[in-house]
């Protein structure tokens, strides 16, 4: 793939371990990871907390060493193991943005975004243009004469991506930048990074243990667990398509139930639902997400839809512009989504999307049916 025109890498992993410690205080932070990041592509690394992500971007910008295999910016190889290669940070050309956007509280906006040129020894004349050049993309360029205390938040946000800018890097590297704002603020910087991409056109690598942030700026993810990938692929996919039960549980809510398939049947208390499925399992844990779920009056059952049988109402949540129905059906409790509250104590009807009903193996966690899909 490397080198071919219509998949330019930019970004490539090769088999990556990453080890801290030595002797028997070792850890193994990344476990053979391999990556290809696109040129220009917006990548999301999402994983749960000491899942490997921050260490995957430190290799990355040359903050740290791998312990294995080979990382290539464009078609540079920055570091190999076995080569002995290591091209250190400040001749990686990248920018980086930390989780908590940590300008130098004593310098200017002006002073914080010409920091990275200053330390190149770029003359001076040239960090003025560029700083300039990249404070007006950014709209901050009435403001390069504040101090960081001085500056919204909004506006701390975009001197701090300025300052990861200004050295024009190839790639953009973001550690959990949104994980310390408040929820209004999120939303912005959100959008103020989108936006970024999209003017610059910079490949860029986000970090994140929040699905929000893949499912609104990711071209593509992937889910690192225990510092190992387990599944890349676009958001929609990793949503309705997880390669295993940690991967469902962490892009999204899903209801969980556990039971047994049988020819097609899945049984858990006194429930029963027909799936379009080969498998047979002892134990079997099947996901449907909210929203993959409706509540009827009346047994009606339209195509595409799987009947669940009747239940009872618990509670009906506000859940912002849209409720959530706390649901008792055949001895499983479930949450639907649903457009209006209904009140307690209420019959439904329950149905399911079916091609969106997930079905686990509950030994390994695997998606049966992404494997049974595969092998077709
Ligand atoms: N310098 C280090 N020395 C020893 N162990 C480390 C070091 N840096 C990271 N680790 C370990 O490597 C593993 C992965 O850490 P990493 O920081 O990459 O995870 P993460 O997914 O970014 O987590 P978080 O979301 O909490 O930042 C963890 O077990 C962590 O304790």
């Amino acid at each position: 793939m490397r080198g071919s025109k219509r998949h330019v890498v930019k970004v490539l992993l090769d088999n990556v371990t990453k080890v801290f410690g030595k002797g028997k205080k070792t850890v193994v932070a990344l476990d053979h990871i391999s990556l290809e990041i696109k040129s220009e592509e917006f990548f999301v690394i999402l994983g749960p907390s000491g899942g490997g992500k921050t260490t995957t971007l430190r290799l990355i910008a040359g903050l740290e060493e791998p312990t294995d295999g080979e990382i290539w910016i464009g078609d540079k190889l920055v570091a190999s193991a076995s080569k002995k290669i290591f091209i250190p940070p400040n001749k990686r050309n990248v920018g980086m943005v930390f989780q908590n956007w940590a300008l130098y509280p004593h310098m200017k906006a002006f002073d914080n975004i010409a920091f990275p040129l200053k330390i190149k020894r770029v003359p001076k004349d040239k960090i003025n243009s560029k700083v300039m050049e990249v404070a007006k993309m950014l709209e901050i360029d009435k403001v390069l004469d504040r101090y960081p205390r001085q500056l919204s938040g909004g506006q701390q946000q975009r001197v701090a991506l300025a300052r990861a800018l200004v050295k024009e890097p190839q790639v953009l590297l973001l550690d959990e930048p949104f994980s310390n704002l408040d929820a209004r603020l999120r939303a912005t910087a959100r959008a103020l990074v989108k936006d970024i991409h999209k003017k610059f056109g910079i490949t860029s690598i986000l970090v994140s243990h929040d699905p929000a942030d893949m499912l609104s700026l990711a071209d593509r993810a992937g889910v690192i667990f225990n510092g190992k990938m387990n599944q890349i692929g676009v958001p929609m996919d990793l949503y309705d398509k997880p390669a295993n039960l940690a991967i469902a549980n962490l892009v999204g809510e899903i209801n969980i139930i556990e039971g047994t398939l049988k020819g097609g049947e899945f049984t858990a208390n006194d429930l029963l639902i027909r799936l379009p499925v080969k498998s047979d399992l002892k134990a079997a844990v099947l996901g449907i997400r909210p929203e993959d779920m409706s509540v009827k009056k009346d047994e009606e059952v339209s195509p595409g839809e799987s009947p669940l049988g009747w239940g009872v109402v618990r509670i009906s949540e506000y859940a912002g512009g849209k409720f959530t129905v706390v649901v008792d059906i055949g001895g499983n409790t479930l949450r639907i989504s649903a457009s209006a509250p209904i009140p307690r104590d209420e019959k439904v009807f329950v149905v399911a999307v079916t091609n969106k009903i997930k079905i686990f193996d509950k030994e390994t966690g695997i998606n049966i049916l992404n494997e049974e899909q595969r092998s077709q």
